[in-house]
């Protein structure tokens, strides 16, 4: 494993490391990830931390018998404080806090100030500590876990690795924790279903989504061209061989074709707030020439979006086409749906300009 050219890196820690007994945080496994931070800073390898944990930090201090979602809230919000002071204490240089969600990333003026932000905080030897900002989100605003939000991250900071670390050596062939005879995945070369078939969920009272998540995690991040590991964050065996070049756990190959750095945002960051569904002809060869979509392919508007929002292309069998930046609102695109005069819906588009913002278009592969 070659790990010479890497400048940028994002170390994703999962809530076992940093609250193991769900009683507060604990620094135990926190040193050695703590370590190989600095190590890597000193090799000029610029580093941003994503942390999980609040929830389970801040676990110890409610006496609630039921965790509703209003208690597991107040636990994040007493749990980050207690988290980020455990980290801050580790490092002889300053950390910075920065709690997102999902409608931060999905808005690409907001995600251009994420990127900035990290950008200036790591420039000036400032280590940027991400989470979702889990006190405010809601089902549609949040990611909903710190695996895709570390992917995230680190395609908006172009990093060049992605270390996962979680509490287990790596992917498996199946859940190690339920067969003792599973074997670890040291190369992972194409996500595909049989990967997929494999990750179960987690078992742990403390960890969210398992390893299914950890995957969409490493196919976004590959996808961007980052090199993406699994490793045991439990030992410090792992961050000794990541600085020899060594893989320690699940290694998975970036692709040798990554996506353009918009392309990826539209496929892999924002979420579709709606569907326009197109007439059985309508196609879309590339970004650059593509066919324009006009009222007249246009069967129906599914949803409701604004000016602005990124909405999903498909035909009525279901084929997705693309994900794109709608320049209308679905109340006015499917007004122009409901015309029986094609020429009507023409006219109105030269006056009001394309239906899809021409810069903001990804084309989707078959499926
Ligand atoms: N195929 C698999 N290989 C490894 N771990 C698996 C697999 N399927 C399910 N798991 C579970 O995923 C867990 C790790 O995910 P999770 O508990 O969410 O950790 P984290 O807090 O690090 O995000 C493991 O402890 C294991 O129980
Ligand atoms: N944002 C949540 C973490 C969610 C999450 O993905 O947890 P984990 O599976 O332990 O990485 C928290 O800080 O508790």
């Amino acid at each position: 494993m070659d790990n010479t050219h890497w400048k940028r890196i994002v170390i994703k820690c999962g809530s076992a490391l940093i609250a193991p007994e769900k009683n507060g945080c604990s620094s135990h496994y926190l040193l050695s990830i703590a370590h190989f931070i600095l190590r890597c800073r000193e090799r000029g390898i610029d580093v941003v931390l994503v942390s999980s944990g609040s929830v389970a930090a801040g676990a110890h201090l409610f006496n609630e018998e039921e965790q509703t979602l209003a208690v597991k809230k107040a636990m994040a919000a007493a749990g980050q404080t207690e988290m980020m002071a455990t980290w801050d204490k580790l490092f002889d240089f300053a950390t910075a806090q920065v709690l997102l969600t999902h409608a931060d990333l999905r808005n690409r003026d907001r995600y251009e100030n994420i990127r900035s932000t990290i950008d200036t905080l790591v420039n000036n030897g400032i280590l940027p500590i991400v989470n979702e900002n889990d006190t405010i989100t809601t089902d549609k605003l949040k990611v909903g876990d710190n695996d895709n939000l570390s992917a995230m991250v680190a395609a908006a900071f172009d990093a060049d690795a992605l270390i996962i670390c979680s509490d287990v050596d790596g992917l498996y062939d199946k859940n190690p924790h339920k067969h003792d005879d599973a074997k670890l995945l040291s190369w992972v070369t194409n996500i595909d279903e049989s990967i997929y078939a494999i990750a179960g969920d987690a078992v742990s009272s403390v960890g969210t989504g398992g390893m299914k998540t950890k995957i969409q995690a490493a196919e976004k991040a590959t996808s961007h061209g980052i090199d993406t590991f699994i490793v045991n964050g439990f030992t410090e065996l792992s961050f000794n061989q990541l600085l020899q070049g060594k893989n320690p756990g699940t290694h998975f190959q970036p692709l040798a074709k990554p996506l353009s750095d918009h392309q990826h945002w539209m496929t892999h960051t924002t979420r579709a707030q709606g569907e326009l569904v197109v007439e059985d002809h309508f196609d879309m060869q590339d970004e650059e020439h593509n066919e324009p979509l006009t009222g007249a392919a246009l069967k129906e508007v599914k949803g409701q979006f604004n000016v602005g929002d990124t909405v999903l292309v498909r035909k009525d069998d279901g084929t997705k086409i693309a994900k794109a930046r709608s320049n209308y609102s679905s109340c006015l695109l499917s007004f122009i749906a409901e015309q029986e005069n094609p020429e009507y819906a023409d006219e109105f588009q030269k006056t009001t300009g394309p239906i899809l913002s021409e810069n903001n278009i990804a084309i989707l592969e078959e499926s």
